[in-house]
């Protein structure tokens, strides 16, 4: 039996309402330690609502979120960052006209800086820190670079940087692969493996040979609920998944 203890991210029977339509309808999923979990469903199957639920953009109508078994329904936006869920939009939010460097600098998190005499070492465990993530995310040489400069894979990476730089436990992504080659495709998923040596992802994802290459175990919704879950091989040879999936 599922213990709650031994996971990050304990969902269950989440539901939302807007003016009666249940865009969410009494989902529950459980994500553990350093697990990479991606939740696939046609158009308009509440995927993106999920994520909102937890982040806190939006609020649930009836359930329950536990993120290492902290509930956090009842809390908002900035305090759910604040314990440790971080959220990357399809749109990138970096700021153009800034360097990598300063993106990446700006994100540090405030609370964990040390004021006064301790000026200098703060600064220096910044510029360690700012060097580590941009290594990670394959942006070491462009740390000066203008973030305007970037292609848009590079974007997003540098966005993805900006959420590590934060040191979250859970990390959301929606479509990270969206608009970028293959090559990045590739370095990407590498990146999600590295970066869940010590996290968990959750990621929403329409294309299927990414979803192959870096899901554990995959969710899929279908009309606000879960229609089927386990690993790729599992949910791909579900009749029901087959049915949705290739219609009627
Ligand atoms: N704030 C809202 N008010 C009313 N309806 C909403 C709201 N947010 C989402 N919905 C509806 O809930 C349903 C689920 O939307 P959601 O964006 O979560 O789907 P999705 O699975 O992410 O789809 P996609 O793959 O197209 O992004 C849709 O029918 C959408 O119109």
């Amino acid at each position: 039996m599922y213990q709650q203890k031994d996971f990050v991210l304990s969902v269950e029977g989440l539901t939302v309402s807007f003016d009666g339509f249940k865009a969410v309808n009494n989902v529950s999923f459980y994500i553990e330690e350093q697990e990479i979990r991606v939740i696939i469903g046609p158009n308009g199957a509440g995927k993106t609502t999920i994520l909102d639920l937890i982040c806190g953009k939006t609020k649930s109508t009836e359930g329950s979120i536990k993120f290492k078994g902290k509930e956090l329904t009842k809390l908002r936006e900035h305090e759910i960052v604040h314990a440790g869920v971080g959220r990357k939009f399809q749109n990138p939010s970096i700021y153009e006209d800034l360097t990598v460097f300063e993106n990446l600098e700006l994100s540090y998190p405030k609370g964990k800086k040390v004021w006064g005499a301790l000026t200098f070492t703060r600064d220096q465990a910044v510029i360690d820190k700012v060097n580590e993530i941009a290594e990670m995310i394959f942006l070491k040489e462009m740390l000066q670079s203008k973030a305007s400069l970037l292609s848009h894979g590079q974007k997003q990476w540098l966005e993805i940087g900006m959420l590590l730089i934060q040191d979250p436990e859970l990390l959301m992504l929606d479509e990270p692969v969206a608009g970028m080659s293959v090559s990045e495709r590739k370095q990407t998923a590498a990146l999600l493996q590295k970066i869940t040596q010590d996290r968990s992802v959750l990621v929403i994802e329409h294309d299927m040979h990414f979803v192959e290459e870096i899901a554990d175990r995959v969710t899929v919704m279908h009309q606000g609920q879960v229609l089927s879950e386990g690993s790729m091989d599992h949910v791909q040879s579900d009749p029901k998944v087959i049915e949705v999936y290739l219609g009627h």
